[in-house]
């Protein structure tokens, strides 16, 4: 019988048996079953990012293979040596043994440290490329999608979710595997010594299995609830951040910190009890462990006074069972991190499948040269089905007209805008660039001949440089100086320390609010398109910064079509064209002239009565 197990070829042929045994039918039981669809479906897609690493993960299987088998080998040695010398019967001299049983463990544990080394490779390069599709879909989504959700929330699925994949793939999904081939390896080998010191070490197996099943599906509940309160806690921290100065204003910071708390708590809470009752497997496994060495003892010594299996097979099996519980108990282990991981994971791809915006229609082309002609036709907005934000909306505007869009507030001006960019598509009804529906121009395309001067411009973090170039990648710093200066900003830059090459801080940190409308200016002037969007800015500026801004801004509308969403009656009066909103319909167009000459809105606007937005 030793003979037979020694041919290491023995081995690969065991796998066989790999489904059939107790232990992996147990395994494959403590997958959740109520996820058991989804769950296949994500592992299918991580395995489309590790098979782009066919090769090295060939290596990384064929270590676990060899550190699995050389793990199997050294107990079953060891039985060899006590039967033979011990007893007495002779054989290989000692030092060759102990040289043989010493190279087994040290190329066990080079094996296993390839395969570390390969799989850790291997899972970099997957959560690399994972990260870069789901950053690089994220910027292709529509704006709707991200006004439904928590900036914070995606952020969690880009740094922790993320996190928990690339940690279970470096060392979880390898060793879970390592572990379920050393247990079938044990089993084989087991039932060849002695079929029934077999069967008892076993017994243990279902007091085990039930302790785990009762233990894993307590904890994945509360490792998905962790990972859901640990999202909207991340949520809540970038929302309060980013409206600090409200709460500062409004003397919030109490409420803020009182909610955090509450937040903090859940997330405490579920991670204490799914700590706490997943920590309790090594103890149960250990327990559980120890009785079955009781038993092979037991059991076995009475079997070898009768001669019926040697004190070797006796010391194997005591080895054998500790290896195999320690496999089972690296599967209970790992397989919350591996839980935690997959739920990540299936995160990830929830966003990968959100529909992006970059398909456009059948037969949408480029459109090269934009005059600047825009209209619409009828046109019918809602964000939310049934509710209907712009009722029937219809206008032209000519080539290099500046049209002002006025209304109370929550009349529609800001959606009637968002529709011209196409960030939201319109219910019905035509809008026209150069006399072609916009559907039929790709988005990337039409938003090129487009710029926006928003209230919020957002400036990124970079120099002030490399800010106004955002739009003009390829722009010379003589073009940025020049755009600089029709925008009346290059003043105030030459003051900065290191000027042009000042490095702002997030959204424009270090520099005022007018000086960030400058620049915004200044990067609209650059980008040089034939439309133009602007918000006109209500909060209150300096008087001179006011002129400058002014004086930028004309300089930027010349020979452009604007779109002004305005609330300046100087700004009003020199548009060509004024849109008067409210309640999603366009009450009277016309110039500040021909809208003044008759009863209307616009004319109570404009003597006081109703407030421009
Ligand atoms: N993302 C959204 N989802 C659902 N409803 C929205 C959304 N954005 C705006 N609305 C609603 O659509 C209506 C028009 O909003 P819009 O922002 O276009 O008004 P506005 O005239 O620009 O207002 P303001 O002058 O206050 O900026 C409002 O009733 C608003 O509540």
């Amino acid at each position: 019988m030793w003979k037979a197990l020694s041919d290491p070829l023995h081995y690969p042929r065991s796998q066989a048996l790999a489904e059939r045994t107790p232990a992996a039918q147990e395994t494959q039981a403590k997958r959740p079953k109520r996820k058991a669809k989804n769950w296949q479906a994500t592992l299918k897609r991580i395995w489309g990012y590790l098979a782009r690493r066919k090769g090295m993960l060939s290596l990384v299987l064929l270590m676990v293979l060899v550190s699995s088998g050389l793990s199997l080998l050294g107990p079953y040695m060891i039985g060899v040596a006590i039967d033979r010398y011990l007893e007495g019967s002779g054989g290989t001299p000692w030092l060759l043994f102990l040289a043989a049983l010493a190279a087994v463990y040290i190329l066990g544990s080079v094996a296993g440290w390839l395969q570390n080394v390969w799989m850790i490779s291997i899972a970099q390069e997957t959560v690399y490329r994972m990260r870069l599709d789901l950053f690089r879909h994220l910027h292709r989504l529509p704006i709707p999608f991200f006004a439904k959700r928590q900036r914070g929330e995606l952020m969690s699925r880009m740094t922790n979710d993320m996190d928990n994949v690339s940690s279970t793939l470096n060392s979880s999904a390898i060793q879970v595997f390592s572990s379920a081939l050393i247990l079938v390896g044990t089993v084989i080998v087991m039932l060849i010594l002695s079929p029934l010191l077999m069967v008892l070490t076993f017994l243990v197996v279902p007091l085990m299995s039930a302790g785990m099943k009762w233990i894993t599906r307590r904890t994945g509940v509360l490792f998905q609830e962790r990972q859901r309160n640990l999202g909207e806690l991340n949520g809540y921290i970038e929302e309060t951040l980013s409206g600090q100065r409200i709460v500062k204003a409004f003397s919030q910071e109490e409420t803020v910190i009182g909610e955090f708390g509450e937040r903090n708590d859940r997330i405490r809470l579920s991670g204490f009890w799914a700590q706490t009752i997943s920590g309790f497997i090594p103890k149960l496994m250990n327990g559980l462990n120890n009785l079955s060495y009781a038993v092979i003892v037991g059991v076995g010594g009475l079997l070898a006074i009768r001669g019926a299996i040697t004190v070797g097979v006796i010391v194997v099996f005591v080895e054998y069972a500790r290896q195999f519980t320690r496999p089972l108990n690296d599967l209970a282990n790992q397989w919350n991190t591996l839980l935690s991981a997959i739920a990540g994971a299936e995160r990830v791809f929830e966003i990968l499948d959100e529909e992006d915006e970059t398909k456009d229609e059948g037969g949408a082309r480029p459109i090269r040269a934009v005059r600047g002609a825009v209209s619409f036709s009828d046109v019918i907005f809602s964000y939310v089905p049934g509710e209907q934000t712009l009722k029937g909306i219809s206008f032209e505007a000519k080539p290099g007209e500046t049209i002002a869009i006025i209304g109370p507030t929550g009349a529609g001006k800001t959606s009637l805008i968002q529709l011209l960019s196409r960030f939201y598509e319109a219910d019905s009804g035509t809008i026209a660039v150069d006399g072609r529906d916009i559907r039929t121009i790709e988005r990337a395309s039409l938003r090129s001949h487009m710029a926006f001067v928003l209230q919020d411009s957002f400036l990124f973090e970079g120099t002030i440089r490399e800010n106004i170039r955002y739009g003009k990648p390829e722009a010379s710093d003589e073009e940025v100086v020049r755009a600089a200066e029709l925008a009346n900003a290059h003043s105030f830059i030459a003051r900065l320390p290191g000027g042009y090459d000042k490095v702002l801080q997030g959204d424009g940190g270090g520099i005022s609010q007018g000086q960030k409308q400058l620049l915004a200016i200044a990067r609209a002037i650059l980008a040089d398109p034939a439309i133009l969007v602007l918000d006109e800015a209500t909060s209150s500026i300096d008087t001179v910064t006011e002129i400058k801004i002014q004086e930028g801004l004309q300089r930027l509308m010349e020979g452009r079509t604007s779109f002004v969403i305005a609330h300046r009656l100087n700004t009003i009066r020199r548009a060509d064209r004024i849109l008067v909103l409210k309640d999603g319909r366009l009450l009277e167009q016309g110039s500040h002239e021909e809208l003044l000459a008759r009863p209307g809105l616009y004319s109570e606007m404009v003597r006081g009565h109703v407030q421009f937005s």
